[in-house]
């Protein structure tokens, strides 16, 4: 990685640390807890400077949750949870019981049932419902792939498309491991604040497209990402951002451009 990409990358994760750590602070003081839900993938490599960040001590109120993750052992490099552990969550006080990691060594589809239940029945205080009854969690941070997939959520797949259900298995995903499971829209789009990380120029093109082309439904999972009461931000670097035309980028009110 070179000084000037590195500097970028810095400025990112220091945007993410801020995010996170403001948006702590907002929860734990409104409701005694926060719920963070991650994604895998490059997204991870943003965290480490949360172990670092000297603002957060109120770890024992953390709660962490994966968007996605792939059915393989916490210790498969493949884990999204062992990718999480590595870039923070083992250099932290968050207790293990906050820490919701996929149930192993199950098949795929007890996995998204057990995920989904242990959502289910987890405390209204800590996650609160919305009118429709899905989960509102505090923050949530998404990376997309360079087809525009979200979370598991892969284009034109029926999970994508799906109204029902909190957590899905995906048996057959076009990016390895092909065993997943994964949050659905609704869910996704129940969050508080939900904050998109892309970075460097392998993800320069899928930026554009989900900012400024309009797909097909579905086409695109990343367009689908649409709060119905939260906030949605984007964190790109230099790169990620090059092919976007930013002018009369001030404004812009939505996503992608209609006019
Ligand atoms: O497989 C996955 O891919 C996406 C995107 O990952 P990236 O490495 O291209 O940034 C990720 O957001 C998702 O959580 C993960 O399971």
């Amino acid at each position: 990685m070179g000084e000037t990409r590195g500097g970028l990358l810095a400025g990112v994760e220091q945007g993410i640390v801020k995010a996170v750590t403001e948006a702590s602070e907002a929860a734990i003081k409104a409701k005694g807890s926060f719920t963070l839900v991650l994604s895998g993938g490059s997204l991870l490599n943003f965290l480490s400077g949360l172990a670092d960040s000297k603002k957060i001590s109120s770890w024992d109120k953390w709660h962490i949750y994966y968007v996605d993750e792939r059915n393989v052992p916490h210790t498969s490099p493949d884990s999204n949870h062992k990718g999480a552990c590595t870039a923070f969550l083992s250099k932290v006080p968050i207790p293990a019981a906050n820490q919701h990691a996929i149930l192993e060594n199950v098949p795929v589809d007890q996995a998204a049932k057990h995920y989904e239940g242990m959502l289910i029945g987890t405390p209204t205080t800590i996650l609160p419902r919305n009118s429709d009854g899905l989960p509102v969690f505090d923050l949530m941070l998404l990376g997309t792939g360079p087809d525009g997939h979200i979370a598991s959520l892969f284009p034109n797949a029926p999970q994508t498309a799906a109204t029902s259900g909190w957590v899905l298995p995906v048996s057959n995903s076009p990016k390895p491991p092909p065993e997943r499971i994964t949050f659905t829209l609704p869910v996704i789009n129940a969050a508080k604040e939900i904050i998109f990380v892309a970075s460097g120029e392998e993800k320069a093109e899928v930026v554009q497209r989900i900012l400024e082309i309009q797909a097909l439904p579905g086409a695109l999972p990343a367009q689908l990402v649409r709060p119905s009461q939260g906030t949605l931000r984007w964190f790109l670097d230099v790169q990620s951002a090059q092919k976007l035309d930013i002018s009369n980028w001030e404004d812009r009110k939505a996503f992608p451009r209609t006019t």
